[in-house]
């Protein structure tokens, strides 16, 4: 079967022709770059109107076929510029319709992964998709794309662009402020914002444009936004590989392009153990044939036709049932042999304390990201999990003693709790879950009583000894007596749930608010989660 995807949820008009084989016959692309501003939608759809009969045409000829040869036309529902969406849409619609071939709309994150995947040959990639409208950090489970990680404001490659107009640099801002940031090495700090597996540009943004109105260099400024948010996209990716466990990485979306980003997370995953795919670079930004490639993938009878054409500018990644993958991968991470556990943030190793088992904790340093924020970090992070770790314990929340911690080599050294991971029992019908999940809800009530806000609430994080939770991993943690931080730190588990149980993730996370008991939460959480982007 031959496929022709459009494309043109923003700015770029593509087509692609790809067979059932996984042969990419065609990809032909035209971009609007507006003389001032950003995009405005209702030029984008003109330019799409303009665009997608020539480029149909420049297809063909790519390809050498005819409009015969086409048996399935796809294009992208969403998300997208309502205007510029309508318009790709009713040019499927006309051309399957002429054709009388059947007519499918498919989401274009989607496309992002599948494409990317379809080049690489990555199988079950964690993938980081990074570009002008999202930043998301995505993983096959049970049937669906999970978005496992994401933007809690702007996307990496809007707040670039931002940063861009805002000085008058002009649009796209990604391509020109890497450009000014080769020509440095210095930096300047910027707030660095990541919650458990999301992250936040906005802060970023406000302080970079405030820091070069007070005549910080553009380079410096340039080079310091491109390590700080860099560092994030790479911080958030290796903890979704720790939590995930794949042994594969897929980097794309536009801002692949960047080839600093690009180097930092191939140094990251060569730390993990684990493989770096990224597609070639068209296949990065918007293209047709990431649309025709899932057009072929998610191809069934009862998606196609006029009435199935509607189009969906909030379309999630998470909302499409993926049809075509069936089975679940097997990974392998061949660690070191003294290792027992490479987590995100660090190296796990048992020894021997005092005689007591023990677990050494060492905050490695990071290649990825520069000297200087590297120190800070790992620094920050290991007085602030010692701290958090005893103020738990005093607060009656069972966590691991310390023995002894070593703020030169960023080790600490904790007693082993000999418990499984939440992550481990959570399916076991022959042990009470309900009364764990609300004594952990219980818990978690305690720790923000005392202002202690775990900042990575993962099942991965809350060991289970009988039914008494054992809180590890402090090291996102903070002291807050806002209601925002507590509604923050549930929803990092509500998320969690999410990815690994995620259809019972509702039913299990309200055992949890019972134990929390505070109805407030409630009301503070759905509000935090409707200043979602899509929802
Ligand atoms: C919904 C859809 O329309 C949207 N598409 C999109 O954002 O276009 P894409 O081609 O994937 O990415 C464009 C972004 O990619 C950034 N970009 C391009 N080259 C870059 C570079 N060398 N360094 C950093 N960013 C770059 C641009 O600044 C811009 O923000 C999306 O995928 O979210
Ligand atoms: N005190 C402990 N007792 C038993 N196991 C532990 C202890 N501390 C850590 N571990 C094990 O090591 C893993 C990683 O530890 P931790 O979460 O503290 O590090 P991290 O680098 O932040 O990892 P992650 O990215 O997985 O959150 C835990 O999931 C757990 O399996
Ligand atoms: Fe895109």
């Amino acid at each position: 079967m031959i496929c022709l995807g459009i494309e043109g949820t923003a700015e770029k008009t593509g087509i692609g022709i790809v067979d059932s084989d996984g042969n990419i016959l065609a990809t032909c692309g035209d971009q609007l770059y507006p003389e001032v501003g950003g995009i405005h939608p209702r030029d984008a759809a003109e330019f799409h109107a303009q665009h997608i009969v020539p480029l149909i045409q420049d297809a063909l000829s790519e390809s050498n076929l005819t409009l015969e040869d086409i048996d399935l036309v796809s294009f992208a529902k969403g998300p997208g510029l309502g205007p510029a969406l309508r318009t790709i849409a009713t040019a499927a619609r006309s051309l399957s319709q002429n054709l009388n071939v059947p007519l499918i709309g498919v989401n274009h994150c989607i496309g992002h992964v599948e494409i990317g995947k379809l080049t690489t040959g990555a199988t079950d990639p964690v993938t980081l998709y990074t570009s002008g409208g999202n930043t998301q950090i995505i993983s096959y489970e049970a049937g669906r794309y999970r978005i496992i990680g994401e933007t809690l404001d702007i996307a990496i490659g809007n707040c670039l662009d931002q940063f861009s107009r805002d000085i008058g640099l002009g649009h796209p801002g990604g391509p020109i402020i890497e450009k000014h940031a080769l020509n440095t090495d210095d930096v300047v700090e910027l707030p660095y914002v990541v919650k458990g597996m999301d992250l936040s540009f906005s802060g970023i943004l406000t302080s970079a444009i405030s820091k070069y109105k007070k005549g910080v260099p553009l380079d410096v400024i340039c080079n310091s936004f491109q390590q700080t948010c860099f560092a994030m996209l790479c911080e958030v990716t290796e903890r979704a590989i720790s939590y995930t466990n794949k042994d594969e990485v897929l980097l794309c979306g536009g801002v692949a392009a960047n080839k600093t980003l690009r180097l930092m997370l191939k140094e990251m995953c060569d730390e993990h153990y684990v493989d770096f795919y990224m597609p070639p670079m068209k296949y990065c930004g918007d293209n047709g044939s990431m649309i025709a490639q899932v057009g072929l993938l998610a191809y069934d009878e009862k998606l196609t036709g006029i009435k199935n054409s509607y189009i969906n500018p909030k379309y999630r990644t998470d909302q499409v049932p993926v049809t075509w993958i069936d089975h679940d991968f097997k990974h392998n991470i061949d660690l070191p042999d003294n290792m027992i556990n490479k987590g995100a943030e660090a190296d796990i190793i048992e020894a021997m304390w005092d005689n007591n088992e023990s677990i050494i904790k060492e905050r490695v340093k990071k290649n990825y990201r520069i000297d200087q924020l590297d120190e800070k970090l790992r620094s920050e992070r290991i007085k602030q999990e010692a701290k958090l770790i005893n103020d738990a314990k005093k607060a009656q929340v069972k966590t691991p003693y310390i023995y002894h911690i070593n703020l030169v080599d960023k080790k600490l050294v904790l007693e082993k709790i000999k418990s499984p991971q939440l992550n481990d029992i959570i399916d076991d019908e022959t042990i009470n879950i309900n009364e764990i999940l609300h004594n952990i809800g219980a818990d978690i009530a305690k720790l923000h009583e005392n202002n202690i806000i775990h900042g990575d609430l993962t099942l991965a994080n809350i060991l289970v000894d009988k039914t008494t939770p054992v809180f590890i991993d402090f090291g996102l943690g903070k002291y807050s007596n806002l209601e925002e931080d507590y509604g923050t730190d549930l929803l990092v588990l509500k998320k969690s749930f999410k990815t690994i149980v995620p259809q019972k993730a509702e039913e299990l996370f309200n055992i949890i608010l019972e134990g929390y008991n505070n109805k407030k939460i409630n009301k503070k959480i759905d509000e935090i989660e409707k200043r979602g982007r899509y929802l």
